[in-house]
């Protein structure tokens, strides 16, 4: 399956505040949103139903990494949430992701997407070698952990959008890149290392970009939103 859109991340600490966001955008106006850990340890499940019950498409961003059995029972609970997406760190090992995968399958053989989280975008090429100590390069590395997470069924991986044409080369054009790391030329980068703008990320063949603060911090987030959407479709 083939994909693109832009994933509105709401980092915000509470629902008035992220419902308040959200109230800014015209009702026919449904924006992909993306609900992650400071949201979700705030609110809980309650706050996903909410946006869903607004007509959101919803990306769970609680990047899951545990062991097996774990991640397993952990991700039989989120498939009963309506989200369209959720995650796991693929450092997880192969064995998580297919035990990942085997609970987030619902009864009725449907499931959300389950997307792999490579090397995290705030990650640069100093800290994967001195602090990981993983010595392989960065770009190798994405593809590896992107090629396990193929192998063990995914549908896709998270990763910057400076990986993400290799990994639509060796892993196929199915297979799904979420990119985060998005600035417009004229953001901060703030903590974000491996950078692109919507309309590199989109002339390299993400197939779904998250933006964050870009957005979120705008004096106009609407048409901050609306300026990621038509510089990433071009
Ligand atoms: O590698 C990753 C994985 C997840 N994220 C998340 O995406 C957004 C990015 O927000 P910005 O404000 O645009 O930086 C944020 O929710 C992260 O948790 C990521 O950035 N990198």
């Amino acid at each position: 399956m083939s994909a693109k859109d832009v994933i509105i991340a709401l980092d915000f600490p509470t629902r008035e505040e992220t419902l308040s966001f959200l109230d800014q955008f015209p009702a026919g106006e449904k924006p992909f949103v993306k609900i992650g850990m400071e949201l979700f340890y705030a609110e809980g499940p309650q706050v996903v139903r909410d946006i869903k019950a607004r007509g959101h498409k919803i990306f769970l961003d609680l990047k899951l990494h545990d062991i097996p059995n774990t991640v397993k029972r952990a991700m039989a609970v989120l498939s009963r949430l309506d989200v369209d997406m959720v995650n796991l760190h693929a450092a997880g090992t192969s064995e998580m992701m297919r035990a990942a995968l085997e609970g987030l399958t619902r009864p009725d053989g449907t499931r959300p997407l389950l997307i792999a989280v490579t090397q995290l975008t705030s990650t640069d090429a100093a800290a994967l070698k001195n602090e990981l100590l993983i010595d392989t390069p960065m770009a190798e590395t994405v593809l590896s952990y992107a090629k396990n997470a193929a192998a063990s069924g995914l549908d896709g991986v998270v990763c910057s959008p400076l990986e993400a044409a290799l990994v639509k080369e060796r892993c196929g054009a199915d297979f799904l890149t979420v990119t985060p790391g998005i600035r417009f030329a004229d953001s901060a980068a703030g903590d974000q290392k491996r950078i692109m703008t919507p309309e590199k990320a989109g002339k390299s063949g993400c197939d779904y970009i998250v933006v964050g603060r870009p957005i979120t911090q705008a004096e106009d987030p609407v048409a901050a939103y609306r300026r990621a959407v038509k510089d990433f479709w071009g």
